[in-house]
């Protein structure tokens, strides 16, 4: 079928499409959308929808759930097969949320709940106004928005997987679905995330990443909902939550599997209802945010275990991406090694070194337990290490490379060793300053108990004896990536 192309001219009517079989919800979404300069058609049935839609073209369409001859559902599917630059969003019951993530997996853009929150209508309808001029999700995607192309070359890798996912990353920016997104330590989840972000249309909203591993529970309401002034102790302000912080744009919840079990129902909640309320408030406020999650761990068996819950796992898990470790895109290295070391010359404003084949044979022979952050560590070692003749396989030190692995508990004192200050001259470091003395040993204690637990942050929290939580904090202050 051909569709005729949206009118250009930046002052012809914008045209929605309202489908549902009472009156009353009908005219309040008209004059709604009427306010926001939106001209409507109105649908009372599924038959007389499939009749408008045949006829003219729509920047817009709402549709009931239940409708006298059918489901919403199919309508969404229809609009999402044969009008694909038509926008639909599904309005579900209050509380229904396999209605609502049935809609979205359909290819419904978003939803709103009855009764229908007029603030969260108006959000809903600015999104789907900045998704035309209409283009359809697919390859003529990328050409529509200029940052698009800009922002996905910065996803690297030309593997067949990688162009795959690069491909379903433009599709998915379309839509409002959470997307959860599952792989390895260090695959690249977050920038995933970003490039989501980037290529739709909140991209000029913020982009708000949560290491939810890193918040201690006793104030993850409050980080996450904000507060008002005098709610507890020391709440001497009040403060705006991360959800707030993100309205408009897109909520990234990294290492969703550490959320303890009570802030799994606030989030639930809050995702739900499209709605906070701060600690110590008596109302709410609607947000607008889109939610990208990710962890490491297997969700899906933590579900099983009981330390997930179902309800919320298949709420942020309507799309799920999974970026495969590099060991699995070996082809990919080049690019990713070209792209790091012009990275790390520019920085250092060092000439970009030669990578010579031993070097580049060794890494195609390792299997990265760490994903691309190790070979961006690994690189940097070896920028620092390499000198004018270039890097060579043993710079690397890769530590399959390195003589047998010493037992578990040989590794045990080597980290203790490692933590001894008495075993390291302050005169060799860096930096003498005490401050600084005390930042490297403890520096080489993390790294070195990271490689030994091939990047798995859980366990070396534990050769540390240091919590999960305490290990992320000190990575990130010592910008150990
Ligand atoms: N395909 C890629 N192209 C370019 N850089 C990449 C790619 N994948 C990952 N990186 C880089 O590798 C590093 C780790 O990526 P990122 O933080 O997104 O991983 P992650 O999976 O979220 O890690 P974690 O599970 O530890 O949170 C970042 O510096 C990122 O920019």
């Amino acid at each position: 079928m051909s569709i005729p192309a949206r009118s250009p001219q930046a002052n012809a009517p914008i045209c929605a499409l309202v489908v549902d079989d009472e009156r009353d919800i009908r005219e309040l979404l008209v004059l709604t959308l009427g306010r926001m300069g939106l001209k409507c058609d109105t649908a009372s049935s599924l038959h007389d929808a499939r009749a408008l839609l045949k006829r003219n073209q729509y920047a817009l369409c709402l549709t009931d759930m239940r409708l006298s001859d059918g489901s919403g559902i199919e309508l969404v599917q229809e609009i999402s097969q044969l009008y694909a630059q038509t926008p639909v969003a599904m309005i579900t019951a209050f509380g229904n949320q396999e209605a609502a993530v049935g809609a979205l997996k359909a290819g419904a853009f978003d939803f709103v709940s009855k009764p229908v929150d007029l603030a969260v209508l108006r959000g809903l309808v600015q999104h789907a106004l900045k998704l035309g001029p209409a283009a359809p999700a697919g390859e003529d995607a990328p050409k529509r928005a200029p940052v698009a192309g800009a922002v996905a070359s910065r996803l690297l890798g030309q593997s067949a997987a990688m162009a795959e996912l690069r491909a379903t990353l433009t599709k998915v920016a379309r839509s409002q679905a959470p997307v959860y997104i599952a792989g390895e330590s260090g695959v690249g989840k977050e920038l995933v995330a970003r490039t989501i972000h980037d290529q739709g249309m909140r991209a000029a909203a913020p982009f708000v990443p949560v290491n939810c591993g890193a918040i201690p529970t006793e104030l993850m309401e409050s980080e996450f909902f904000g507060h008002r002034k005098g709610a507890f102790t020391g709440a001497h302000a009040d403060k705006t939550g991360l959800f707030q912080a993100a309205e408009g744009g897109t909520l990234f919840l990294d290492e969703i599997a550490e959320l303890p079990m009570s802030m799994q129902v606030k989030l639930l909640r809050a995702i739900q209802e499209k709605s906070v309320r701060p600690v110590g408030a008596n109302t709410e406020v609607p947000v607008d945010v889109r939610i990208l999650s990710a962890t490491h761990k297997d969700l899906a068996a933590l579900v099983e275990e009981g330390r997930f819950r179902h309800d919320l796992y298949y709420r942020i898990n309507v799309i799920e991406l999974r970026v495969p470790p590099l060991r699995e895109r070996r082809e990919d290295l080049p690019v990713l090694v070209d792209a790091i070391l012009t990275r790390l010359a520019t920085a250092q404003g060092r000439l970009r070194p030669e990578l010579h084949s031993d070097a580049m044979e060794a890494l195609a022979h390792y299997t990265f337990p760490g994903n691309v952050r190790e070979l961006e560590n690994i690189l940097e070692r070896a920028f620092a290490l390499a000198d004018d003749d270039g890097i060579r396989a043993a710079d690397l030190r890769l530590p399959e490379a390195r003589p047998a692995p010493p037992s578990l508990a040989a590794q045990a004192s080597a980290a203790a060793a490692t933590l001894d200050p008495s075993l390291i001259d302050p005169r060799e470091s860096a930096s003498s300053a005490l401050p600084g003395f005390i930042e490297e040993i403890e520096r080489k204690a993390i790294e070195q108990a990271l490689v030994d637990n091939r990047y798995n942050k859980t366990k070396a929290a534990a050769q540390l004896g240091i919590t999960f939580r305490a290990l992320r904090y000190k990575l990130k202050k010592l910008g150990i990536d």
